[in-house]
């Protein structure tokens, strides 16, 4: 999709987006709750014409200023939040359905329904499925039309999290042994890492950045990509502009610097704990299996309290106010903000 802008009355929901999904590429459309993400893939379904810009699926265009090609013949799969199965249809009439007339139809639904494990469910009605069940069959339905690009809205949500994990695994298989490309739109950025083969995190209507799970995570382009990949631990230091000194040792960066007083970012993981004479005590500890959350209790003014991960011997070494420095395993910022 090329400058897509769309407004609902006097409020701009997206603005001026671009995206390409390559084949067989899965891309994860990520961000906080009304950034737009599920009218972007109205947009590309058709269900919602966009102000300006144009769609292409293909190598077709199906949407731009003089065209507008009707959701059913632009070749997607839709697969809704809510999985929207019929009702009145049985399990196998669901992933037949507008293939019925197509020569091998009833072996092509028996072939998905094998492939999603719900063969033994072909008649069953919808009502009888459990979440997790009905998630397979809406996709299996999504696929039966053999899609140039699936559309998946929060194919997960509602359901617990075993069974999340078993299905975000299953689903990724299952897309990337058919080689459809897949847009899907998640707010769980962790759930957009396992997917996705690039992620375009939006804010506000926009891509606030486009790039593998690696470089969202470990090269943010902001504060609000930083902070919604993953955990972050706020530092703060004292920056000439090439080098940023803190208490877990110097930063330097290859992108111009602020100046003065600064704040590094760096993922907790990237800290270790040393037992070096340092401007933290220990506090609570949080035993939770292999590791145990160490919280450090700054002791001065300006040094927030931090709260780190490490190992449970490590931890049970360490006595309630001991003082303890945390050191940086990489010299290379997250980012470094004024
Ligand atoms: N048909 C509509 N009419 C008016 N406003 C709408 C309509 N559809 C969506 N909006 C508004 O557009 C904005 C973006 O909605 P959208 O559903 O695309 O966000 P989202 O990122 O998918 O959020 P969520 O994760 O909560 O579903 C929201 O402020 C929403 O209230």
């Amino acid at each position: 999709m090329r400058s897509i802008r769309l407004s609902f009355g006097d409020t701009a929901v997206i603005n001026d987006l671009d995206l390409d999904a390559g084949p067989g590429e899965i891309i994860c459309l990520l961000g906080p709750s009304g950034c737009g993400k599920t009218t972007t893939l109205r947009v590309l379904a058709g269900l919602e014409r966009p102000d300006s810009g144009s769609v292409e699926i293909d190598g077709q265009v199906v949407c731009d200023q003089t065209v507008e090609v009707a959701p059913e013949s632009r070749h997607i799969g839709y697969l809704f939040q809510d999985y929207a199965l019929f009702p009145h249809l049985t399990v196998a009439q669901n992933v037949g359905f507008g293939i019925e007339g197509q020569a091998n139809a009833a072996h092509e639904v028996r072939a998905l329904l094998d492939r999603v494990q719900m063969g033994r469910f072909a008649q069953a009605m919808p009502h009888t499925l459990s979440g997790g069940q009905q998630q397979r069959v809406a996709l299996a339905r999504a696929l039966a039309r053999k899609p140039k690009l699936l559309l998946l809205d929060e194919p997960f949500s509602g359901l617990d999290t075993a069974l999340k994990i078993q299905l975000r695994e299953s689903t990724h298989s299952l897309l990337k042994e058919i080689g459809t490309s897949a847009v899907i739109v998640t707010h769980d950025a962790e759930e957009a890492m396992f997917m996705a083969d690039r992620i375009a995190l939006m804010r506000d209507g926009r891509i606030v950045q486009l790039g593998t799970p690696a470089e969202l995570y470990n090269q943010p382009v902001d504060e609000f990509t930083a902070r919604f990949l993953g955990e972050v631990i706020e530092l703060p230091g004292q920056s000439n502009g090439t080098l940023t000194a803190t208490v877990a040792g110097d930063f330097s960066s290859n992108k111009p610097q602020p100046t003065g007083s600064v704040s590094v970012l760096v993922r907790p993981e990237d800290l270790e704990l040393t037992s070096e004479d340092g401007p933290y005590v220990i506090g609570h500890r949080h035993f939770i299996g292999s590791h145990t959350l160490v919280d450090l209790l700054g002791q001065d003014a300006n040094l927030p309290d931090i709260q780190l991960s490490v190992p449970t011997a490590q931890a049970n070494r360490l006595q309630w106010g001991q003082r303890v420095c945390p050191k940086s395993r990489r010299h290379q910022p997250l980012l470094i903000i004024k």
